[in-house]
């Protein structure tokens, strides 16, 4: 119902189902959010077990079902992993179009360093995460710039703390999703949405000029 009342203008109708082959039906765009989450305490690599299962039966019905050159993101964790398993499965999907959502750590990398420097997030660009979405990814800002009121610098010249920015700044992007279930008891949920959408529009639209991710 919500989504009918957000009069989204993309939106031409819902099909709610449990049945897979009906939810792969001719797919361009899978969003796979199907799984466990993780609880306090957990890392992402503790939901393995009960995720793993899930991904190799999803993606035989998508490479049964889908468009054959669907668009798929994996959000379940460990979505690096499920991701790989759900590419072992459809091999009629083009490798490429198998990917897993990091840019919810790309975006809280780009609010790091905002709320470091006191500037805009839309004015920090270019940070790059390296690794899995896990606690061994590594946030690198070695490329990364902001604007400023004289001009584009890169943030490492205008942090002007390599301690920070080579500690703190990394663990804390690092383990932002624990410290969010530990604020939610539950796993990030708006700011995850937010980052699929984030990285499904720019996957199919492109990046804007001199913008990386
Ligand atoms: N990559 C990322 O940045 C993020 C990943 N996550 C991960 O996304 C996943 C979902 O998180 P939430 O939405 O908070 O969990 P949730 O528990 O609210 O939703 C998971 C859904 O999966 C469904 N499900 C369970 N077993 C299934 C199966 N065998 N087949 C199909 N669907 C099944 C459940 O019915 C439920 O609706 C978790 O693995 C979480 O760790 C969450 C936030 C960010
Ligand atoms: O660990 C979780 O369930 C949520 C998650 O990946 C994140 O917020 O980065």
């Amino acid at each position: 119902m919500e989504l009918i009342d957000a009069a989204f203008p993309l939106l031409k109708g819902v099909v709610a189902t449990t049945d897979v082959a009906e939810a792969c039906k001719d797919v361009n765009i899978a969003v796979m959010v199907g799984g466990f989450p993780c609880k306090e305490g957990m890392e992402r690599k503790d939901v393995m077990p009960k995720n793993v299962l899930i991904y190799k039966a999803q993606a035989s019905a998508l490479e049964k079902h889908a468009a054959p050159d669907c668009k798929v993101l994996v959000v379940a964790n460990p979505a690096n992993t499920n991701a790989l398993i759900l590419k072992e499965f459809t091999p009629s999907i083009p490798r490429k179009n198998i990917t897993c959502l990091t840019r919810l750590d790309h975006n809280r990398a780009l609010n790091q360093i905002s709320e470091r420097l006191d500037v805009h997030v839309s004015d920090v660009k270019n940070v790059i995460i390296w690794g899995n979405h896990s606690s061994t990814q590594y946030p690198d800002v070695n490329c990364a710039t902001v604007t400023t009121s004289s001009g584009k610098k890169f943030v490492r010249e205008i942090v002007a703390d390599d301690k920070w920015l080579n500690s703190e700044f990394i663990t804390t992007v690092q383990q932002r999703g624990d410290a969010i279930i530990k604020a939610r008891k539950l796993s990030s949920a708006l700011s995850a949405a937010s980052s699929a959408c984030d990285h499904i529009r720019d996957w199919v639209l492109g990046t804007p000029k001199d913008f990386k991710v």
